[in-house]
């Protein structure tokens, strides 16, 4: 699909350069796929130590934007334009792309625990790169299991099998794990989409406790929980960032028609 550019209105919020809190930014980002441009028009702030949900119909390209923030879709895809961590170009030559997926870490849809241990899970990164401490890693295992608010269920069973937890617990092993390595940005591409309501909510609440320490963009289809877990909300509309704003504002002032009608359930 080739979607044609200037089409649309369109509102993106910015932050205040003097706030100096801006965590990551893209810049006229633009990402294809073979001859199909797939995102144009992404100029996003994203604010430290805030929650951002991007929302959107299916195939609008919220996935493709979130893999680009931490260099996941190199293999696949073109990404043209300007990702900035911390102030820094990321999307350019000669950039450690290990180190950018080590800062900025991503947890999937689908819980995805390795046919390990939970024990081995978490510390998989840290094992591979020679850290084999037994006093280092049981601290990273237990720290990282209490921010992911899972500790508590999975303390007693750490040498046993990820696979065989719950998929709430097993999601919640992917964030301790992905929280092992020290990152400062967590991208979730629609982490509770195979969850129930109950280790949903689990879910969110963990979110909720991560953020004063962590920077967390999350994809969602579930517009409730974009408008109760997020601060701020981007709408995208084929391959276009239509909408950047407050989520307060995005559900219940939106200032672009499209957003109104997408957020309402008016849409297509
Ligand atoms: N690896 C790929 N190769 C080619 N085209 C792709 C690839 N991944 C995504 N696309 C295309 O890019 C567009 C955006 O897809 P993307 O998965 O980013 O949308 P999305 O908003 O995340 O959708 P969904 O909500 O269904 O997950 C779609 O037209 C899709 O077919």
């Amino acid at each position: 699909m080739q979607f044609e550019t200037n089409q649309h209105e369109r509102f993106i919020y910015q932050f205040n350069p003097e706030e100096n809190d801006i965590e990551m930014q893209t810049k006229d980002l633009e990402i294809y796929y073979g001859k199909q441009l797939a995102m144009h028009h992404a100029d996003i702030q994203f604010k430290k130590n805030t929650i951002t949900a991007l929302i959107g119909p299916s195939g609008s390209g919220k996935s493709t934007f979130l893999r680009a923030l931490n260099r996941m879709n190199d293999d696949v895809a073109t990404v043209n334009g300007q990702i900035l961590y911390k102030g820094v170009n990321i999307n350019q030559p000669g950039i450690d792309v290990y180190e950018v997926r080590r800062r900025i870490g991503m947890v999937f849809q689908r819980p995805n625990p390795f046919a390990k241990s939970i024990y081995d899970n978490v510390t998989f990164a840290l094992q591979r790169r020679g850290i084999h401490d037994k006093r280092t890693l049981d601290k990273v295992v237990e720290t990282t299991l209490k921010q992911a608010a899972v500790w508590d269920q999975v303390k007693d069973s750490l040498h046993k099998s990820a696979q065989a937890l719950s998929g709430g617990q097993a999601q919640r092993v992917c964030i301790a794990r992905a929280l092992a390595v020290k990152p400062d940005v967590l991208l979730l591409d629609e982490p509770a989409s195979a969850l129930d309501p109950v280790s949903t909510a689990q879910l969110e609440q963990t979110l909720r406790e991560l953020k004063p320490n962590y920077t967390i963009i999350i994809v969602t289809h579930n517009m409730q929980q974009a408008a109760r877990l997020s601060d701020y909300t981007v709408f995208f509309n084929l391959g276009e960032a239509i909408e950047y704003n407050k989520t307060r504002k995005i559900f219940t002032r939106p200032k672009i028609q499209l957003t109104d009608d997408y957020v309402s359930g008016n849409f297509g």
